[in-house]
């Protein structure tokens, strides 16, 4: 059954990569190793070399104006578990949790990235939503990326800096769950089918004393 799950590498391979887990043994997920594929999921191993990945780390951490937003639970307001930015063209505002968020432009120094991003997923994005987790007590519950401004079945590819943290994907309609490590310069791409089928989480890590950035290249429907 776990090989079955396991398309492309070994079970013995899957042991080592969870030898280096820093959970260890507290694992209750599938953990995947490789460039493997689950349905509409593809994950791109340390797709941005080390240089580029410190680079674009860093550049983030500092030049960007980075925001806590709110969040209405129930009809209760909440900071959101995470810092978070919105940017993208001109006319790619979205709605969350009933504000309006309108897109910082295009810092020159993202541009080289997001045409990386879209020549390796063979198609355009136009806005990208940033995520700054200060350490292992921010998170994102789960949740799937199906805003109606995002169309129908969008891709979304994802690229994580920083600490390394677990991503979580559970199936909606069957039994069956999945968990990815993510580590610095890793790319997740979550295909046409993934945002109708899964839902994801970044859960809590309450050890972890270091950042990550995961950026989410999206197509927005324009606003107008
Ligand atoms: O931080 C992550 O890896 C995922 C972020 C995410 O799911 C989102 O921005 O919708
Ligand atoms: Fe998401």
């Amino acid at each position: 059954m776990l090989q079955a799950l396991i398309s492309g590498s070994s079970v013995s391979k899957l042991r080592a990569k969870l030898k280096q887990h820093p959970y260890g043994n507290r694992l209750s997920y599938v953990v995947l190793a490789e460039d493997t594929q689950v349905e509409n999921i593809v994950h791109h191993q340390q797709w941005l070399k080390a240089e580029s990945a410190e680079a674009f780390y860093r550049q983030s951490l500092t030049k960007l104006p980075w925001q806590q937003h709110t969040i209405k639970i129930f009809g209760k307001t909440c900071l959101e578990p995470r810092l978070s930015l919105w940017i993208g063209d001109a006319n790619t505002a979205y709605r969350y949790s009933g504000e309006w968020r309108t897109p910082l432009s295009w810092p020159s120094f993202l541009l080289p990235l997001k045409f990386a991003v879209q020549q390796k997923c063979g198609q355009q994005f136009n806005s990208v939503l940033l995520n700054y987790y200060r350490d292992g007590h921010d998170y994102m519950s789960w949740h799937s990326d199906n805003e109606k401004q995002l169309g129908k079945q969008p891709v979304i590819a994802s690229l994580s800096l920083g600490q390394a943290r677990r991503f979580l994907f559970r199936n909606k309609s069957k039994d069956q769950k999945h968990e990815y490590l993510l580590e610095h310069g890793d790319l997740l791409v979550m295909n046409k089918l993934c945002q109708d089928q899964w839902q994801h989480s970044l859960p809590k890590a309450l050890r972890i004393k270091q950042p990550r950035i995961n950026f989410t290249f999206r197509y927005t429907m324009p606003d107008d």
